[in-house]
C-alpha cells in the first residue's frame, strides 16, 4: 500500500501526541503535514518531528490523503467549510478525533459521500501506549478501515465500537482518562507526602506502583479484582485502606464517567446551534 499522505488540521496537544507516536513508528516526517493558524506550535512540531507546517488555509490534497481533524469541536463548521472541497476533489478520508461531535454532523458539514472515521485518541499514543476508540461510517471501505486501523495501531492499542453512540463513554474513559490517573497519581503523593516522605520518594513510589500494576494486569489473565485480592490479607493495611476507597471510588468513577460522556453530548448539542 503507498503511504497516505496524513494530513492534521491542528497542531495541539492531541496532534503533538499522534505525531510524536506516528514518527517513533516509522512515518516519515514529509509523509504528515500540520495545518493551524498561529506558527508557533505547528512550527515547534516542524522542528521536532520534521513534520511539514503549513498555515491553516485548506490547500489542494494528494490522492489517498488522510485528514486528521484534531482541532476543538466547536471550530469544525467553520474550518471544515475551508476545507470541504479540497477533502471531496482528493476523495480524502477524513478522520475526527473532537470529541462528541457525531458522524452525521461531519457529513453533513462535508457531505453524505465523504468517508468519516471518528476517532478517539489519548496522549499516551505519544509514546505508543495510546487507546483509541474507532467507529467508521458506513462510506468508508475496508481498505480505508485499514489505513486507519494500521495509523492508531502504531501509536498503541486500537478498539472498533460498532454504536456511535458509545464514542461518548470511550472518550469519558480512556480519551480523558489520561487526566483522572494523573490526579490519582498527585493525590497518592499528596497523601504521602502528608505523612513524612519526601516529594521526590513519593512520586516515584506512586509512579511506579501504577506503572507496575497496570503491566502486571495486562500480563495476567486473572482478572483485576482477583489480582487485587491477592494483595489483601484479611485483617491487614490494604483491607484497611480499601475499606476507604470503597466508601466513595465507585460511585465517583460512575459520577466522573457520566459527567465526561454528557459533557460530550453537550458539545454536540452546541455544534448543532452554531452550525
Ligand atoms: N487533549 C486530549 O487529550 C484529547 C483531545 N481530543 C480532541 O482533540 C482535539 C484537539 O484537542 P487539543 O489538542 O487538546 O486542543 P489544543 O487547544 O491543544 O489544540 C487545538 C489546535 O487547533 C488549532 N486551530 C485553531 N483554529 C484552527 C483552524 N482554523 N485550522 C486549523 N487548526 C486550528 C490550534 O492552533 C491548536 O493547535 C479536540 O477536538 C479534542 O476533543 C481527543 C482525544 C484526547
Ligand atoms: O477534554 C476534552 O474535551 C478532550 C477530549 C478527551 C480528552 N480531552
Amino acid at each position: 500500500m503507498t503511504e497516505p499522505q496524513i494530513v492534521f488540521i491542528g497542531a495541539g496537544n492531541m496532534a503533538r501526541a499522534l505525531i510524536s507516536g506516528m514518527r517513533q513508528q516509522g512515518i516519515a516526517g514529509p509523509n504528515i503535514q500540520v495545518h493551524a493558524p498561529s506558527n508557533l506550535h505547528r512550527g515547534a512540531l516542524a522542528e521536532e518531528f520534521g513534520v511539514r507546517s503549513c498555515p491553516a488555509q485548506a490547500e489542494k490534497l494528494p490522492e489517498n490523503s488522510v485528514v486528521i481533524y484534531a482541532a476543538k469541536p466547536k471550530q469544525m463548521p467553520a474550518v471544515l467549510k475551508e476545507w470541504r472541497d479540497s477533502l471531496r476533489s482528493a476523495s480524502a478520508l477524513f478522520v475526527s478525533v473532537a470529541a462528541g461531535i457525531s458522524s452525521a454532523q461531519i457529513t453533513t458539514l462535508l457531505g453524505e459521500e465523504t468517508p468519516v472515521v471518528r476517532a478517539m485518541p489519548n496522549t499516551p499514543a505519544q509514546i505508543g501506549a495510546g487507546a483509541t476508540s474507532l467507529f467508521a461510517t458506513a462510506t468508508v471501505s475496508a481498505n480505508q478501515c485499514d489505513t486507519v486501523q494500521q495509523i492508531f495501531a502504531g501509536v498503541g492499542k486500537v478498539f472498533w465500537l460498532h454504536d456511535e453512540a458509545l464514542m461518548d463513554t470511550a472518550t469519558a474513559l480512556a480519551g480523558s482518562g489520561p487526566a483522572y490517573v494523573l490526579l490519582f497519581l498527585e493525590a497518592l503523593e499528596d497523601a504521602a507526602v502528608l505523612q513524612g516522605l519526601d516529594r521526590v520518594t513519593a512520586r516515584a513510589l506512586a509512579l511506579q506502583t501504577v506503572l507496575g500494576t497496570a503491566q502486571m494486569a495486562a500480563a495476567n489473565s486473572a482478572s483485576p479484582s482477583e489480582l487485587r485480592h491477592q494483595v489483601t490479607s484479611p485483617g491487614g493495611t490494604t483491607a484497611a485502606g480499601l475499606a476507604v476507597w470503597e466508601e466513595q471510588l465507585r460511585p465517583l468513577a460512575q459520577r466522573a464517567l457520566a459527567a465526561a460522556a454528557e459533557r460530550g453530548r453537550i458539545l454536540s448539542q452546541l455544534l448543532k446551534t452554531t452550525a
